[in-house]
């Protein structure tokens, strides 16, 4: 048994989410158990930081030091509270923060340069410091530097504890972004049949619409009340589906850099001849996020899953997962909590279990899932 700490704060930027987590077992074979998970928000200025780089904000060398250093500090302290009133943890993963990520080329592209990049903030040196515990991270960079996406990780672990005898399943994730993993039943050489890839927009465009439309006073759709009592306009969600990101085939990873700020006023002018209202508008981009699920499942996968499970916010999104499961017409959808594992800190879960295997020396990375031609060890180890 291992007591490990996973943080993460996701494309949303809501805040660092902490999950102490048991884990026992090697490779596939383990097994978790939640002790902990908290969500601890960002402050409302770093917050306001952090989306204005990952919105292009330029920043000098001082500027990137104080905000690495502001993030691995929120990160430590969050290591810190989750631990309280528990047995102390002796292992942390921290993602940290995305900032930046550009996918390599696809497949016939002509593009300079010719890998990706994916920068995270929050260092773990100084959580290792800080904490007294030994912390992996910079989990992107292995699999990037050997011509991977860096992204999506969490498959590998989608695949250890959400695997079924009989039952082909999509776990798909609903962050900012969203992203899916397929699996299909444990038959022969069932792994290298996992595929994976990011669908596109999760809440990232509801968020800044919601956000745009209150003038800042809310940040976020709850339970998707606000687009339920709005009808969507179908010829905008299929103008919207056009676009070359829904048609390039897997593997591939998106972030805010496509679907942020730009594109939802992209959005905005697009749907002024439509006149929609609030409600309208927002009911339509709920219904990019469903659709665009939907289309890509239908679109890559050899065959549509038995079930889908959501996890992440967008799953607690109830206009949303009604669309989905219309969309999805008779396949079940649920959530990975009916399944035994919490939605919320799914991907917290992830990084303790990714820095887990790295201590242990077992890869991390699915090669189906982010496109590198191998598995590599993943995250760099900092002794306390
Ligand atoms: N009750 C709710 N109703 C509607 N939306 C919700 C609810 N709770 C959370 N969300 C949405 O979920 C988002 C946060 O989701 P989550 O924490 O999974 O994203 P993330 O981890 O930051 O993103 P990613 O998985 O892309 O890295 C919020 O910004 C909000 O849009
Ligand atoms: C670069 C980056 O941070 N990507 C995130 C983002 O948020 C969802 C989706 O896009 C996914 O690819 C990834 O996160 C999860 C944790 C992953 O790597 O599986």
């Amino acid at each position: 048994m291992t007591l490990v700490i996973g943080l993460i704060s996701g494309t949303s930027v809501d805040g660092i989410d902490a999950a102490l987590v048991d884990i026992t077992g090697t490779d596939l074979d383990i097994k978790i158990e939640l002790v902990a998970g908290a969500t601890y928000p960002y402050s409302t200025e770093l917050r306001e930081q952090i989306l204005a780089v990952c919105g292009g904000a330029a920043l000098n060398m001082a500027q990137l030091a104080q905000l690495d250093d502001a993030i691995a500090f929120a990160f430590a302290q969050a290591a810190q509270n989750i631990q309280i009133g528990q047995q102390k943890a002796t292992l942390i993963g921290s993602h940290g923060q995305t900032v930046y990520h550009r996918p390599p080329p696809g497949v016939g592209e002509i593009s300079q340069p010719k890998i990706g990049y994916s920068l995270q903030l929050g260092r773990g040196a100084i959580i290792a410091n800080t904490t007294g515990i030994t912390t992996v991270s910079n989990f992107r960079v292995a699999d990037v530097a050997i011509g991977g996406h860096g992204a999506p990780l969490v498959p590998r672990i989608d695949a250890a504890l959400l695997s079924h005898p009989v039952e082909a399943r999509c776990v798909q994730n609903i962050g900012g972004i969203g992203n899916v993993t397929h699996i299909p039943s444990r038959d022969d050489n069932w792994l290298t049949k996992v595929r994976a890839w990011d669908t596109g927009p999760g809440n990232s465009l509801l968020d800044l619409a919601v956000y745009h439309l209150t003038k800042g006073t809310k940040t976020y759709d709850q339970d998707g009340a606000w687009a339920a009592s709005g009808t969507p306009c179908h010829p905008l969600v299929e103008q919207w589906l056009s676009q070359d990101y829904f048609h390039t085939p897997p593997p591939k990873s998106t972030g805010r850099e496509l679907f942020g700020d730009t594109y939802l006023h992209q959005c905005i002018q697009d749907a002024e001849p439509y006149q929609l209202s609030p409600a309208d508008f927002l009911a339509t981009l709920t219904e990019l996020t469903a659709a665009s699920i939907v289309h890509s499942y239908r679109t890559f996968l050899p065959q549509m899953p038995q079930r889908v499970l959501l996890c992440g916010g967008g799953s607690r999104n109830l206009y949303l997962k009604s669309r989905l499961q219309q969309l999805l017409t008779s396949i079940p959808v649920s959530t990975t909590d009916e399944v035994g594992l919490n939605a919320d800190f799914k991907e917290a879960i992830a990084f303790a279990v990714l820095a887990y295997w790295r201590q242990l020396g077992t890869p991390g990375n699915l090669p189906t899932a982010t496109g590198a031609p191998q598995e590599v060890l993943l995250g760099e180890i900092w002794q306390a």
